[in-house]
């Protein structure tokens, strides 16, 4: 039998983000996230997600009553040190330069980790085999399409094995097939691997689908959080996306939203 994977725990408290003039976060606090879980991160344009997993990753200037991985205070270390157990994907990313897919996911991995040129091709194949990009390994990035460049990011965050990974709309560009492959993909990873993921989410069949936990912002502020169908709830999604819905179970007894109408304030 596999040992049980250690689980990491994340603490956020009393967390604030000012940028420019913008009171970002206010004083938002999280329930404890544990390793295992597959966390979506909701709410409308503007609310502060990208914000709170910049924030945790140390990408932005913060303040927190407590911000902690596994006992460890964060609130001293800088983004590349946090780096070591939290990888921050963003929503865009960064223009490649020419490289090939494995060898882009090589350079992430040997920029972090001493680690074998043996070794860091096992491990560049294996998460390639994990994505189902093993085919594109050898093609430059500039050849290919924004959803492949996506996933070729999401495989140099995951290649460093982090304890807990950020993930901002990372399905944003992907087709309908790769959307459901990559959220199969990480459940699976973060059970098996007692990995914590945090991912924001626009698309919230998917969170109810494949999240086992959700955190719903409003104005840089927490309006629920808990499993899934507790926090997509009509009322809640009046408040924070302003439409009138209806959460139902479909024939497979799945939760689905429908949207009937725009709420007119
Ligand atoms: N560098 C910045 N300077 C000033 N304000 C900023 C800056 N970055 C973000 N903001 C503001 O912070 C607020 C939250 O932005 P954030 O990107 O965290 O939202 P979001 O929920 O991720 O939105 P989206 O779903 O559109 O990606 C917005 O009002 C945005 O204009």
């Amino acid at each position: 039998m596999n040992p049980e994977p250690s689980r990491s725990t994340l603490q956020v408290g009393g967390l604030s983000c000012t940028l420019g003039a913008n009171h970002v976060l206010r004083k938002l606090s999280l329930p404890a996230l544990r390793g295992g879980q597959l966390v979506a991160l909701l709410g409308r344009n503007g609310s502060g997600k990208s914000t709170l997993l910049r924030s945790i990753a140390g990408l932005v200037p913060a303040r927190a009553d407590t911000l902690m991985l596994d006992g460890e205070d964060l609130r001293p270390l800088g983004a590349r040190a946090r780096a070591a157990a939290i990888r921050y994907l963003p929503q865009s990313l960064p223009d490649f330069v020419h490289l090939t897919v494995t060898e882009a996911v090589l350079v992430a991995l040997k920029a972090r980790a001493a680690v074998s040129t043996a070794a860091a091709m096992q491990k560049a194949a294996a998460v390639l085999g994990d994505l189902g990009l093993e085919h594109l390994g050898s093609c430059f990035l500039d050849e290919l399409s924004g959803g492949q460049k996506q996933l070729v990011g999401l495989a140099q965050a995951l290649v460093h094995e982090p304890a807990v990974l950020l993930l901002d709309e990372p399905l944003a560009s992907l087709d309908l097939n790769y959307q459901h492959h990559v959220m199969q993909m990480l459940s699976g990873l973060a059970l098996a691997r007692g990995l914590l993921i945090i991912i924001v989410l626009h698309d919230l069949n998917i969170a109810l689908r494949y999240a086992n936990a959700a955190l719903l912002l409003h104005d840089g502020a927490l309006l629920a959080s808990g499993e899934p169908p507790a926090v997509i709830t009509a009322p809640h999604l009046a408040q924070a996306f302003l439409v009138r819905a209806r959460v139902e179970r479909c024939s497979q007894g799945r939760s689905n939203v429908f949207v009937d109408d725009l709420i007119q304030l």
